[in-house]
């Protein structure tokens, strides 16, 4: 890397709104689960830009589809449809309860979406009356306003001004709490399967199935939010599928596009008859180079063998992680599921999430925090064994020079 190609990471504070603090090197390129940055250092990549890159980096299927397509064809708005759109939005209700798709561009547009549908039907069959959202609290849902005050962390959603109203939030596995809460004027209940930025927390299945019952009995709308937990990550193609629950409204996005971004609406054929022309768009929704790129990573992700082999690699990291849990006594918890982990944090080393995150990347592994106690790891549904051994043995140096500090 020569120096004129370099760019320096001041610049980032020079030019940038700061609403990040990114690491203090910049990735030049990535294969597998792999990154190079711009000083050739080799990182092993366990936080897969946050369950995104599913297939690793510049996987043959994602290239050679986003090249055919770049050559063919890549904008058109929604002013007329498109093959890559209309073949994905097919495989996506084939792999899904749905029957009907929206597409948009992140998991908080997809979000936006589910709850303006939600909000709509309410309005045509209940009436404007029936408009409550429950949510929960340490819920995460995106950073449009809606969806950011339908989150369930404050911290994301004040300081703004108002809020859009008759927002509730209850804690997460607390069916009592929400049998007492839930009214006729309940129009939906927003949820994540299992939540991620909140720490990486598996609700009992019988909370699960107790919400579906009191949308029921209620009359009340089900979304649930697999922005994170979709598209193979928790080893079966959406999360629902093992709670036993379906929603009425699903919500997908992140690994969908395997890095490009791309966000869905799933839904009924008789909720969506609730969207009219022109009742809600987006420019880029469904473009054709973003959906021919989903179409492959779905294709891909939706084989048998990629899943199962999702729930064979949640066993390498619970086995590695479990190990060095027996050498450095820091974690309460190994939790999560499939290629979603939690590494909680225990007493002593509380709070000290982001220390761990910032010695690993000086070994050389790439991690993600959920909060401040929970080490979290959404690596590529397809990392090789290999790969995942030599981040753990980095993770392994990296908490051995932290707890010699
Ligand atoms: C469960 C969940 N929903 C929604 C979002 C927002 O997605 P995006 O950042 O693509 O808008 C996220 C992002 O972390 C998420 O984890």
């Amino acid at each position: 890397m020569t120096a004129e190609h370099k760019v320096e990471r001041k610049l980032f504070d020079e030019v940038m709104v700061p609403c990040y603090a990114p690491m203090n090197m910049i990735p030049d390129r990535g294969k597998g689960a792999r990154i190079w940055d711009q000083d050739d250092r080799e990182y092993i990549d366990f936080a897969g830009g946050i369950a995104v890159s599913c297939l690793g980096h510049c996987h043959p299927v994602m290239v050679d589809a986003l090249k055919a397509q770049a050559e063919k064809l890549w904008h058109l708005s929604n002013v007329m449809t498109n093959a890559p759109a209309l073949r994905l939005a097919k495989k996506l209700t084939e792999v899904s309860f749905a029957d009907r798709v929206f597409f948009a561009n992140s998991g908080a547009e997809a979000n936006e979406a589910a709850l303006k549908l939600a909000r709509r039907w309410a309005v045509d069959v209940h009436g404007p009356e029936k408009s409550e959202i429950i949510a929960f609290t340490q819920g995460f849902h995106g950073r449009t306003f809606f969806t950011v005050t339908v989150g369930g962390q404050a911290a994301y959603s004040d300081g703004f001004g108002p809020k859009p109203g008759n927002v509730t939030h209850l804690p997460y596995n607390d069916l009592d709490a929400l049998a007492a809460a839930m009214s006729d004027k309940t129009c939906a209940i927003m949820m994540e399967p299992l939540q991620g930025e909140g720490g990486i927390v598996t609700p009992d299945p019988a909370f699960v199935q107790g919400v579906r019952e009191l949308c029921d009995k209620h009359n009340a709308l089900l979304i649930f939010d697999e922005v994170q937990t979709g598209n193979g990550r928790t080893g079966t193609f959406y999360a629902y599928e093992q709670t036993g629950v379906t929603p009425d409204i699903l919500s997908t996005a992140k690994s969908l596009g395997g890095g490009i971004p791309i966000g869905a609406m799933l839904t009924t054929e008789k909720l969506a008859a609730h969207m009219k022309v022109g009742t809600h768009g987006s420019t880029y929704g469904g473009n054709p180079l973003a959906s021919a790129v989903a179409e492959a990573v779905v294709n891909e992700v939706s084989k048998p063998e990629v899943l199962a082999g999702v729930k064979e690699r949640e066993g390498w990291f619970r086995e590695g992680l479990e190990a060095l849990n027996a050498k450095y006594n820091m974690f309460s918890e190994i939790r999560g599921k499939g290629l979603l982990i939690g590494a909680a944090l225990n007493e002593e080393w509380k709070g000290r999430a982001r220390d761990v995150l910032l010695a690993a990347g000086e070994e050389g592994l790439l991690l993600l925090v959920a909060g401040t106690n929970v080490v979290r790891m959404t690596p590529s549904l397809v990392i090789t064994k290999e790969e995942v051994e030599e981040g753990l043995a980095r993770l392994d140096r990296a908490l051995a020079k932290l707890t010699a500090a």
